[in-house]
């Protein structure tokens, strides 16, 4: 029996089913296996920095070291860029929206918020990012799994909570949704709505079954995407996303955006190229950012 390892949140467990029922498919017995990591337990701080850290995934890669497990299922934009030595992605799978998305009460939008609004978000990223566009907003902290920000959300009233649409599209919670932020601007975290399946190297047999599923597309885009972010490296702590997309059947553009905490210095670079050569456009990028003064941004 195939063991999938997985975070226990309702949205690791309703990801990490998902690659159960492509396995299944493939005729391949599998069951999933629930861990909790130290991302889930530190709840006082906003973890993503520059975010890579692996807090959300070292227990599952130890465990699939350990033998424990066979796969591990994770968010791509919680994976480090560097992984423990003789684990690989084996799949890039089922890429959702990677767009964030404003939840708010119906009838509130984005375009509507009112002056001063106060937005639940701990993600560093989001709040420059919203900062830049309206200086204005109330920005309040709010961690925990995506059933405690709701929660939140409601009861202390707050005008907006904004997630990742991945997750609330895959617990199937579009009811909450006003407003999709645009990507070009609200620019995702690396390899957001891309699920990883991670393995150990030398078990080909499951990366030739796993091959099946990769999703090329998807796989160019968080190469491109994830080689900005490892390029500025742990060096820099700043609000950072990057974003990438096809322009034509062969051409992926990919942009990059950093900024300080507070919104008010935002710099911004795109680089058009081959897809074949995702993971050096994506350094070419980086590289753009740091001379354009990315890493003095705080
Ligand atoms: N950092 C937490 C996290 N990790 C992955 C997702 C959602 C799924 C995804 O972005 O792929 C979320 C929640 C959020 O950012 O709102």
């Amino acid at each position: 029996m195939l063991k999938i390892g997985t975070r226990s949140s309702q949205l690791a467990q309703a990801q990490a089913q998902a690659v159960s029922n492509l396995l299944t498919s493939a005729g391949i017995d599998n069951e999933l296996v629930l861990f909790e990591t130290k991302g889930d337990k530190i709840l006082d701080r906003a973890l993503d920095a520059i975010g890579d850290k692996g807090l959300f995934t070292t227990e599952l890669e130890k465990a699939l070291l350990d033998g424990l497990i066979d796969v591990a299922v994770h968010s791509l934009k919680d994976l480090p860029t560097t992984l423990s030595s003789h684990l690989m992605i084996g799949a890039y799978v089922l890429p959702e929206d990677p767009r964030d998305v404003l939840i708010a009460k119906p009838g509130v939008s984005w375009n509507s918020l009112p002056q001063g609004a106060r937005i639940g978000t701990s993600s560093l990223r989001r709040t420059a990012f919203l900062k830049a566009l309206r200086p204005d907003l109330d920005i309040v902290p709010v961690r925990g799994n995506l059933q405690t920000r709701v929660r939140k959300w409601k009861e202390q009233g707050w005008d907006g909570l904004v997630l990742a649409a991945a997750g609330v599209h895959r617990l199937h919670w579009q009811e909450l949704i006003s407003s999709y932020l645009d990507p070009w601007i609200c620019v995702p975290s690396p390899g957001q709505g891309v699920l990883a399946v991670q393995v150990r190297d030398d078990n080909k047999d499951l990366r030739a079954i796993l091959a099946r599923f990769n999703d090329s597309q998807a796989e160019i885009t968080s190469k491109a995407t994830r080689a900005v972010l490892a390029e500025l490296g742990g060096g820099c702590q700043v609000p950072f996303g990057a974003y990438a997309t096809w322009t034509d059947e062969k051409t992926i553009t990919i942009r990059g955006k950093v900024a300080d905490l507070t919104g008010s210095r935002v710099i911004v670079r795109d680089v058009a190229g081959p897809g074949a050569h995702a993971e050096e456009l994506g350094k070419r990028l980086a590289q753009e950012l740091i001379s354009a003064g990315a890493l003095q941004l705080l």
